[in-house]
């Protein structure tokens, strides 16, 4: 195999989709070596095999808007690949969601989820519906209107969906009152339910909880720990939130956050009351991130990034592509030691070169943000038993989750020269398990 071949063949098969060929690009480059050791991979044109989805499901998603008039939205979901378990991965309900963005996240996904140890395939979708203005009803309506299309597709054994950006638990719970209806089941077709229907203790933490154990992973390599460190983060959502929340049990110090219209600069740090403001901000009056600004008067920077800011850590909590090459540059000269993702794909492939060549810890988002989806997995364990694990039973699963991701990311990503190539490692951990399940179950 020839990455740079297949990467321009595929190029070429899809020219209107970057995102998705930036995310095989990477893995691609990285895993060549690995696989052209196995000729039988070859031989059965294992490559293009995993990087073109199993099938993209498309419909239109209509709904009435408090007004009574009509709305329309894209309804989407690609099952990418289900090699080791069912197809999995989340939704998102944002206006930029198109089919690139989702193969993006599918792909990525199945490599993720292969790290994890829990069988589970890859899978993603979502809508341009944007829940921005939008009333409680509206939103329900939705949600209701989004699965009368996409229940025919998913199923405990089939494929289970959960949240992303703009679904949370409030969507799931929509989402899964309709499956309910026009099934008649009851069943765990979707993760990050409700504590009260079938949702497991911790998975709305886990994404966050699990980068801070990676990150500490990461750090431990070098000797060094999360105390007294300080760290920029963006994004204000779920991701971002529990971040900060273990960040600041660890004794670190996170003195940024944001949203689409910019961030908050807060050199005292935001400590436990003032991430308790942010989480009521967000999650119950979805406002935006300015009246923190505003409460603790502090600096607010419309439209930017906090990359620009000087730290010992920087994690990544937004989007995709929110670190370029410049901001990843100002971050090396003022010293940034790590660089932990909890979004999905944030840094762009110059960004990343940038971090490795001046060799600082770097770690791509399958492996650090595995922790949402590795409990989305143990949600699936117990509603398949029926039962429900403690706090401490998930989080203890989580940390050993989040440990074995990086002992494989350790194996197969380090250098000659002792540096760890997370990238390189996370893909051939993921890839590898893929690879021979797929072989074992032939054509
Ligand atoms: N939820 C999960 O379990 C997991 C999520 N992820 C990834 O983590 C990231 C964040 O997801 P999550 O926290 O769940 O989503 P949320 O919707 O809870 O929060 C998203 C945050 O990112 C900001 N944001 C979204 N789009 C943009 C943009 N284009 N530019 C700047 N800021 C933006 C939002 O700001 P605003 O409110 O203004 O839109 C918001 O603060 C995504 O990349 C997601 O794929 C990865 C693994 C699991
Ligand atoms: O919990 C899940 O199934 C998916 C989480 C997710 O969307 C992700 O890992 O990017």
């Amino acid at each position: 195999m020839n990455a740079k071949e297949v990467t321009e063949s595929l190029r070429s098969k899809f020219p209107d989709q970057p995102e998705y060929i930036q995310a095989v690009s990477q893995v691609l480059e990285t895993i060549q070596d690995e696989y052209n050791k196995h000729p039988e991979f070859e031989k059965a044109n294992l490559i293009e095999r995993l990087c073109i989805p199993d099938r993209i499901i498309q419909f239109r998603v209509n709904w009435v808007d408090d007004k009574g008039r009509v709305q329309t939205n894209m309804g989407y979901r690609v099952q990418h690949n289900n090699a080791i378990g069912p197809y999995k991965g989340g939704l998102r309900f944002h206006p930029s969601v198109n089919v690139s963005i989702l193969k993006f996240l599918a792909f990525e996904q199945t490599f993720k989820n292969s790290l994890t140890t829990l069988p589970m395939g890859g899978a993603k979708g979502g809508s341009d519906f944007s829940s921005r203005g939008k009333s409680d009803a509206e939103i329900m309506r939705f949600c209701q209107a989004f699965m009368t299309e996409l229940y025919h597709y998913i199923g405990p054994d089939e494929d289970v969906p959960a949240g992303d950006i703009g679904v949370g638990g409030r969507e799931i719970g929509y989402l899964f009152g309709q499956y309910k209806k026009l099934t008649h089941q009851y069943a765990g077709i979707l993760t990050g339910k409700g504590l009260e229907y079938g949702g497991s203790l911790i998975r709305p933490e886990a994404t966050g909880y699990g980068n801070v154990y990676f990150l500490e992973d990461m750090l431990k390599t070098r000797g060094e720990t999360l105390e007294g460190k300080t760290v920029l983060v963006s994004g204000s959502g779920n991701v971002a939130q529990y971040t900060l929340e273990k960040l600041i049990a660890k004794g670190a110090k996170p003195l940024t956050c944001s949203d689409s219209d910019g961030y908050i600069y807060d050199p005292e740090g935001i400590d436990e009351k003032k991430l308790k403001f942010i989480m009521d901000l967000k999650n119950n009056g979805h406002k935006r991130i300015r009246e923190y600004a505003e409460k603790y008067s502090v600096k607010y920077v419309k439209g930017g990034k906090p990359w620009c800011e000087k730290a010992d850590i920087a994690t990544p909590c937004a989007t995709q592509n929110e670190i370029d090459e410049q901001s990843a540059g100002t971050l090396v000269k003022n010293g940034i030691i790590a660089v932990s993702e909890g979004a999905n794909m944030p840094t762009t492939p110059e960004a990343i070169r940038i971090f490795q060549d001046a060799h600082i810890l770097y770690s791509p988002g399958k492996a650090s943000n595995a922790g949402g989806v590795a409990t989305s997995g143990l949600e699936m364990t117990q509603n398949s038993e029926r039962l429900k694990w403690t706090r401490v039973q998930v989080d203890d699963k989580l940390r050993e989750i989040m440990n074995s991701i990086h002992k494989n990311c350790v194996k197969y990503g380090t250098e000659s020269d002792g540096y760890i190539n997370y990238v390189k490692g996370a893909n051939i951990a993921g890839f590898l398990k893929v690879a021979h399940a797929m072989m074992a179950q032939g054509i």
